[in-house]
This record gives structure tokens, C-alpha cells and sequence, in this order.
């Protein structure tokens, strides 16, 4: 039988994702601080919900950044007889979890009654998937993303995704205030995660808070918009000084690489000619201009000699230009998404305007076959990661744009999804190995981003995020069952094989039995540091530059 605190949080559960976040975080705050008043609080070893780690989430305890941080009792776990698959090895081995942190990986493990178990035999045992990709409480486009960060992360850590990476959008250019202002959204966090920074307009006190922010504050990736016109977007002259503060501070340069000023011209062309529904969206905004901006994108980093990652590689237009820089040598990672591996553009085209507008994501979904040059893509090792670019409105605020394509809130859903259907479409289809599965979910993006082997592995001293996987089993998705607050999920329908049947995130066991057991500020801001490992040998290849340009000439003094 659950455990009373257990219960509070299952029901806590039940109360948030009934939309009503606010009143019920006030409620359960108040049943907290009356539990510690009056001590009725017992904490037994089983029972990971607790006060303290409620009030720590809140701020009142330890924290890095001033993000929330917690730090309670942990059970004690075994996670017995699974296949333990890391992106290098894989063994059938036990798993031994104490406070947090995987403590041994071999057969046999031995341990007391105090311990749960966990049966794994026939199962999979494998890193948390960490998205590096989501976009939770997002301002954007006249409206906020309907999954904040307790619902969207409770979404992933029901999908098997256990550490996500946001990103902070500035408050009117001001990093400091977008870092602050992320700082309020996170604090119901249910999940670790990290931050990755927009930079949206260029001044000396930018420059200055980058710096800042990777020195004080835990961030090493800044993004730019080559689209979103009058909005996000900068220009070339703009992300070529951020490049180069990039590269001094060691942080990884992000690109969204569309051509804004096209995909502006190619909205007029659409309304001229009367399209104004969501299919107007791909059209004004073909593979061309994502394959340009990717290309300018990755020949103005190679002039600034520092790495690059395109988000969101949608086509095979930009697929080439990231093969091409990577056959010559340079930096370049390229990231798909989920919904650009498994979808394509025909329901734009679907009659009823609620459907269409649920797929409407830029860059937009492309033709099929682009979809499928983008996972053979993934098998080859030309792309490296998968995240999702979980950015999740209802049909009502889609709506906003029913008569114009221009106005609807640009995002798909996919943090929950992402790791089923990855494994469905690519595992099970034979195309990537299970140790494959594990690098380009997990293990990769936590060696990009600095954060390996705490994150991305399962090896003695890693935490604790694991997922135990069921190859036999089978999964369906849909908007009734899903845990996001989206009304719509544009994988409706979808079956597959492969089922993430326990999620352990931070040594808690979160997801099981197909029920979530989440404390809302559990979740830790993981501080990522710069001058990782794409940044090895830079400082060698500036130097065989420098003596390559035989320059400046010692010229004698011209005489006349
Ligand atoms: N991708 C998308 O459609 N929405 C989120 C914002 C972005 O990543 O461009
Ligand atoms: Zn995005």
C-alpha cells in the first residue's frame, strides 16, 4: 500500500495536471508548513516525499545559482538482473543506488532487507534520456507555452527522459533578468535541468552578462536566431560578435538557421496569394532557406574557428551542409528532433484547421523523405543527438491564428515521446544498435554539454537517472493519456513496441506501474561548465592558422 506522503504526491499530481498549478502549489505549501508545524510528518526509508524536500525545492535550502536544489533522504535501490546498456558497453549486471548516485554495476549485487528491488531480468537498464532541447513557460509569439516546467518535466520523466536543457529568453535583451525570470519558472522543478541562453539584441552589457553567466551562473551554450524577423532574429554582423565571445568563453554556439529575411518575404508571397491556413506556413518557408542559414551559419563559425550546433535540422538541405563541414573537418553539431524524424508536412494540408495548426513548428515539418534522411543521418553518425523542441500549445491559443498562418504559436509537443518513438522507429526497425539508443538520447548530449559522466551514463558515482525498458512491451500515444497539458498531441494514435516502465531520477523512483510519483521542486539546477570537450585543440588550430598566413610581411622602408 502507498505510503500517506506518497498518496499527497500522486495526488498532487492528479490537482496540477487539472491546469490549476497555481492554487494547488499554494495548497500544498500550506499542507507542508502544517505537517512541519505540528510534526506529524513521519519519514520512514521508503518514503522519498518529504517537507524538507519540498521546502529545499522552495528555496530554503541549499542551492546552486539560487535555483532550486534538494537534498533528502533517498531509498536505497537495486535495480536487479537487467541488461545495463551504456553508450560503449553493454552487460547483463545489478545496479546498486544509494542517495542519489550509482554506487556499483556488476552481477550479483548482495544487499540488505532495507533495499527495494526492482526486477529487471529481460528489461533494459539504461541512462535517463536528457533532452537538450525544450522550451517550458515560454513567452512567445503573444502567448505562453501551455507546459511549464512541474508539467513538462513530469511529462518527460513519464516518457524516460530524466534532465532536459531549457532555454532562457531574455527580458528585453537583459540576460541577467531573463536568468532571474527562469529562476521564478524552474522552481517547481520536478527534474533536473540546465539552461542554455538566447541572445537576442547585441551591446557591451550583453558581452558583459555572457561572460557572467558562464562564469557565475552555470551556462555554456548561447543560441541565435537567424529567423523570427522583428522578433528574435539578429544579423550576420551581430552573431559574428557572438561567436566570438562564444569562443572566448569557451561556450558553444547555438543556431536556429532560417533565413528570416526570406521566410519574411515568403509570408507576403503566401498572403498575396490568398494561403493564409498552416499549410501557408511550409510553404513560405522551404528547405532552401533552412539550407542557406545553416551554410552561412557554419562558414561564418568556421571563419571564427569555434564549434557550432544547429538546433532543429529539419531538411536534407541543411543535413548537406553539415555533412559537408564535418567531411572538411570542422566542429559542427547537428541536432534533429523528433517530430522532423517521425512526421512530415501532410496534415498541414488536413481540412480541419484544429488539426493543421497542431503541426505548425519552425523550421516546419518537410515532405517525407526528408524524415528519413534525417534518421539515416542519425545512423551514420552525421547527426549525433535527438532532442525534441517540446514547445506545447493548446488548440485554443493555435487558434489565435486561424486566420492568418503568421499568428499561430510556432511548437509541437514531444519531451514525453520522444523516447518511445525513437526507439520504435529506429531500434526496433534494426537501424541503430540499443548502445546507439543510449548515445544519441542521453550520453551525447551530456558530453557536448559538459555534464559526463555525473550525466549520460550508468557507471559508479554517476546519478542516479535511469529508465528500465521493456522491449516487449508496447506503448500508445495520445492526448488522453499523455501527461502534458497540451489538449492535442500531434503523435495521436501512434503505437509502438518498446515501453519505459520505471523512471529513477536523481536515485527516486518517479515512474512506475504507469504511475507518476512527483514532488514538485525536487528537481536540481545542473550547473553546466565551459571549454568542453569540442573545445580541445582550438587553441592549436588558431595557431596553425596564425602561421599559415605568412603575414604581415616585414616590408622595408619605401623609398622614393
Ligand atoms: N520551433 C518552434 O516552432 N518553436 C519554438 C521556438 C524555436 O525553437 O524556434
Ligand atoms: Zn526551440
Amino acid at each position: 500500500m502507498a505510503e500517506p506522503q506518497q498518496l499527497q504526491s500522486r495526488l498532487l499530481w492528479r490537482i496540477f495536471n487539472r491546469r490549476s498549478v497555481t492554487v494547488a502549489a499554494v495548497l500544498v505549501r500550506l499542507l507542508s508548513t502544517l505537517s512541519l508545524l505540528f510534526l506529524i510528518s513521519p519519514i520512514s526509508e521508503s518514503n522519498h516525499i518529504t517537507s524538507e524536500s519540498y521546502y529545499n525545492g522552495l528555496g530554503y535550502g541549499d542551492s546552486d545559482c539560487g535555483m532550486s536544489s534538494s537534498s533528502s533522504s533517498w531509498p536505497k535501490l537495486l535495480i536487479r538482473g537487467g541488461t545495463v546498456v551504456n553508450a560503449h558497453h553493454q552487460e547483463v549486471a545489478d545496479v546498486y543506488v544509494e542517495d542519489g548516485i550509482v554506487v556499483s554495476v556488476k552481477p550479483n549485487i548482495q544487499v540488505h532487507d532495507d533495499v527495494t528491488v526492482i526486477d529487471a531480468t529481460g528489461k533494459y537498464v539504461m541512462p535517463g534520456g536528457i533532452d537538450p532541447h525544450t522550451h517550458l513557460a515560454m513567452e512567445f509569439m503573444g502567448t505562453v507555452t501551455v507546459d511549464d516546467f512541474f508539467s513538462g518535466q513530469a511529462a518527460a520523466l513519464a516518457g524516460g527522459t530524466t534532465m532536459h536543457i531549457d532555454f532562457v529568453i531574455p527580458v528585453n535583451g537583459s540576460l541577467t533578468a531573463g536568468f532571474e525570470a527562469y529562476k521564478v519558472k524552474a522552481k517547481d522543478s520536478c527534474m533536473d535541468y540546465g539552461l542554455h541562453m538566447a541572445i537576442t539584441k547585441w551591446d557591451e552589457s550583453v558581452a558583459r552578462d555572457m561572460e557572467v553567466m558562464v562564469k557565475e551562473r552555470g551556462i555554456n551554450s548561447f543560441k541565435f536566431f537567424l529567423a523570427y524577423k522583428d522578433a528574435l532574429m539578429i544579423s550576420d554582423e551581430l552573431f559574428l560578435q557572438g561567436l566570438k565571445k562564444c569562443k572566448s568563453l569557451g561556450a558553444l554556439a547555438m543556431v536556429h538557421a532560417e533565413n528570416g529575411d526570406a521566410v519574411a518575404e515568403g509570408q507576403k508571397r503566401m498572403m498575396e496569394l490568398g494561403i493564409t491556413g498552416p499549410e501557408g506556413h511550409a510553404l513560405s518557408r522551404p528547405p532552401e532557406l533552412e539550407g542557406e542559414a545553416t551554410g552561412r551559419a557554419i562558414h561564418l563559425a568556421g571563419f571564427v574557428n569555434t564549434p557550432l550546433y544547429v538546433v532543429h535540422v529539419m531538411s536534407i538541405d541543411a543535413l548537406d551542409e553539415i555533412a559537408k563541414a564535418k567531411r572538411s573537418g570542422q566542429r559542427v553539431i547537428g541536432e534533429p528532433v523528433i517530430s522532423g524524424l517521425v512526421l512530415d508536412d501532410s496534415k498541414l494540408w488536413d481540412p480541419d484547421f484544429t488539426t493543421a495548426s497542431m503541426y505548425v513548428m519552425s523550421p516546419p515539418l518537410r515532405k517525407s523523405g526528408h524524415n528519413r534522411a534525417l534518421q539515416a543521418a542519425l545512423t551514420t553518425g552525421v547527426l549525433q543527438l535527438v532532442g525534441t523542441d517540446h514547445c506545447t500549445f493548446n488548440s485554443t491559443q493555435k487558434a489565435l491564428g486561424i486566420d492568418d498562418f503568421r499568428k499561430i504559436p510556432n511548437g509541437v509537443n514531444g519531451i514525453e515521446e520522444r523516447m518511445h518513438l525513437l526507439w520504435d522507429s529506429m531500434v526496433e526497425s534494426g537501424m541503430i544498435s540499443v548502445t546507439d539508443y543510449v548515445r544519441i538520447t542521453s550520453t551525447e548530449c551530456a558530453r557536448i554539454f559538459n555534464i559526463y559522466p555525473r550525466k549520460g551514463a550508468i557507471l559508479a558515482g554517476s546519478d542516479a537517472d535511469i529508465i528500465v525498458l521493456n522491449p516487449n512491451s508496447t506503448f500508445e500515444l495520445s492526448a488522453t493519456s499523455h501527461h502534458s497539458r497540451s489538449d492535442t498531441n500531434v503523435y495521436e494514435g501512434r503505437t509502438g513496441k518498446g515501453k519505459v516502465e520505471v523512471t529513477i531520477a536523481g536515485g527516486r523512483v518517479v515512474w512506475r506501474h504507469g504511475e507518476l510519483n512527483v514532488v514538485p521542486g525536487s528537481g536540481r539546477y545542473i550547473e553546466m561548465p565551459p571549454f568542453g570537450h569540442l573545445f580541445d585543440g582550438i587553441d592549436k588550430a588558431d595557431a596553425s592558422y596564425l602561421s599559415s598566413l605568412h603575414a604581415p610581411v616585414k616590408r622595408g622602408k619605401v623609398t622614393t
